[in-house]
């Protein structure tokens, strides 16, 4: 296990584990990822915070396939391939996977020999003075097409543990967007023109956007800082906006005290009816750029 720091001239940083190729630190004149303190960083688990890497499935995989939650581009080591004070590219080959393949699924090790699955994922990380892009590329590398979904799954820091406060912590963009509501079991509504997604107890809501739009520009409002979220991809670009609440944070073993007031995921991707399938030889991308904005 491996952490690399990148480092630009004008002050800011940030840091990759090679666990999961999790970017797990942004910062200029403040962090701007949340990484929880009881955050397991020894391989064993999947990095509760930073940025995790979902690939090739989003939430728990359908029965009955035995593939973990958010699949396993997060659970396993990536290469790193090159990397200068500023950039660093990993890649990781379905070869090489070792954990969280599951079983009686395409990507089980029974079923990729049968069917000549293979793919290469290929990750890097810029940073500059005010922002961090970060690029994820999946190759079909192999005979078969197959289907995958992909999330950059930002757990993004709230200063003055104000994630739950609506007048300071709000994020906007995602007007028009229908809602799936994970929480509510409700779907069908749409954002509001105008209207701020804001946290309120657990949440857990997927936004999909109008007119299959294969970019999306959002902005997390938090006190002291707005950070501008854009991403772009090979699919329409959803957007999956997560915070566990008090109770489920507290049973996450992972999670230390009171951290659910402290940061918000949003999470740029491809999922559900807009996954790709992607055919022998092609290529898809996922691509997030996170810029600090501090309030004056
Ligand atoms: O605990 P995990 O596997 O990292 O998942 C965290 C959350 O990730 C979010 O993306 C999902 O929408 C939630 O349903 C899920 O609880």
């Amino acid at each position: 296990m491996t952490i690399t720091t990148l480092r630009h001239s004008s002050g800011s940083s940030c840091k990759i584990h090679s666990f999961g190729a999790t970017v797990i630190s942004f910062a200029t004149d403040r962090e701007h990822l949340f990484l929880s303190n009881d955050a397991i960083l020894d391989g064993s688990k999947a990095i509760r915070g930073g940025i995790p890497l979902v690939f090739p499935v989003f939430g728990p995989s359908t029965a009955p396939s035995t593939m973990p939650q958010h699949g396993f581009a997060r659970v396993n080591h990536w290469d790193l391939i090159e990397s200068t004070e500023t950039t660093a590219s990993y890649t990781l080959r379905l070869a090489d996977v070792t954990a969280g393949r599951g079983e009686h699924n395409p990507w089980s090790i029974e079923e990729v020999a049968k069917n000549g699955i293979d793919v290469l994922l290929k990750y890097e990380v810029s940073l500059g003075a005010d922002y961090l892009l970060t690029t994820l590329t999946v190759q079909n590398t192999g005979k078969t097409a197959f289907d995958m979904e992909a999330l950059l799954h930002s757990y993004f820091a709230v200063p003055e543990k104000a994630t739950h406060d609506n007048s300071r912590t709000f994020i906007t963009g995602l007007d028009r967007y229908s809602i799936v509501d994970k929480v509510t079991q409700e779907s069908g509504h749409a954002q509001p023109e105008g209207e701020p997604v804001v946290i309120s107890g657990e949440t857990d809501r997927v936004y999909d956007p109008f007119e299959g739009k294969t970019s999306a520009q959002v902005q997390l409002v938090t006190p002291q800082r707005n950070l501008d979220i854009t991403a772009e991809g090979s699919n329409a670009i959803s957007c999956v906006v997560w915070n566990p609440g008090k109770e489920k944070a507290k049973a996450m073993p992972d999670m230390h005290d009171g951290a659910h007031e402290e940061f918000v995921c949003v999470e740029p991707g491809i999922l559900t009816d807009r996954m790709i399938r992607l055919e022998p030889g092609d290529e898809a991308f996922l691509k997030q750029t996170i810029k600090a904005i501090v309030n004056k």
